[in-house]
């Protein structure tokens, strides 16, 4: 069964929209989900399109960075998620990061750097060190920043080995990344849907707003979860957009909406926030059927 069909009961077998375009690392990390070679998988130029095409019916799952080891939280994914039409998370898939600086110059010759800016801010510190003089530019992916140098804008890309040696493009410096550890989180998105059955290692992800008129608001939000032995594995605090100083907390946590202690958190959250959503319990990456 594809990774679509498990997620939305449909036996159809599925279109899956990802942050494309050909070449990212989203795309690299897709390739680690069950099922996917029976999915037909749909570039788009950024991770609101992704969440279009799925709000839209368009496709039936989208594939986004979530986070970075280093450089946190990609905001635009996080936002996607708590607001607007309901979505949920049905899998995660952790994937290391390591970077090229591409170019068919040579180092001496680069004055412009395409790339995301989560690949830019990874490599900042080879940057000052070996071309201080560089002016950055932002791109909608790494593979983006490869058409960029490919279409003659920009001297040289940021990207992984495999979107450089795909482009043609001669890799001029290799593992040029601030920590050899680095790693990214994709989540694969769909309308909501029952969750997959539990693993004994799962994760919970719920979005809470905050009652902005009450004290120590976060406390008690924080207290439903240690009340109950649950173990957050990740808080984000993000503007809702609506005013100044009001936030949304996107929260993981281990353990699957079915445990009884991750149920019982949920139901508490709703009676002491304005408003709680759930998005999705999955299995933990290591743990991914
Ligand atoms: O641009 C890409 O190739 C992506 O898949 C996006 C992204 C990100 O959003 O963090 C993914 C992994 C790397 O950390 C750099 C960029």
């Amino acid at each position: 069964m594809s990774i679509s069909e498990a997620a939305s009961g449909s036996s159809s077998p599925g279109r899956l929209a990802f942050l494309g375009p050909t070449g990212t690392f989203t795309e690299a990390a897709l390739r680690c989900l069950p099922g996917v070679d029976d999915v037909e998988t749909v570039p788009m130029a950024s991770v609101p399109e992704v969440v279009e095409a799925l709000r839209r019916g368009q496709v039936d799952g989208g594939f986004v960075p979530m986070e970075n080891s280093q450089e946190g939280t990609v905001n635009v994914t996080v936002d996607e998620l708590v607001r607007g039409e309901p979505l949920v998370i049905t899998a995660e898939v952790i994937l290391p990061v390591s970077f090229v600086l591409a170019s068919h110059k040579r180092l001496g010759e680069i004055t412009t750097v395409a790339s995301h800016p989560h690949a830019l801010a990874q490599v900042r510190g080879w940057m000052r060190s070996h071309l201080p003089h560089a002016r950055t530019v932002q791109a909608l992916s790494t593979a983006a920043g490869a058409e960029a140098v490919a279409r003659g804008e920009v001297d040289a890309c940021v990207c992984a080995p495999f979107t450089a040696e795909a482009a043609g493009l001669p890799a001029r410096a290799r593992d040029i990344g601030d920590s050899p550890h680095a790693a990214t989180r994709f989540v694969h998105i769909t309308k909501p849907t029952d969750p997959p059955a539990p693993t004994g290692d799962d994760l919970t992800s719920v979005a809470v707003y905050l009652r902005h008129d009450q004290v120590g608001a976060l406390m008690v939000v924080l207290n439903e979860f240690a009340a109950r032995d649950v173990n957050l594995t990740k808080i984000e605090s993000r503007p809702t957009g609506q005013k100044l100083g009001r936030y949304v907390f996107f929260l993981d946590c281990a353990g699957h909406v079915n445990d009884e202690p991750v149920s019982q958190a949920l139901k508490g959250l709703k009676s002491v926030s304005s408003e709680v959503r759930y998005l999705g319990s999955y299995p933990h990456f290591s743990n991914m059927p």
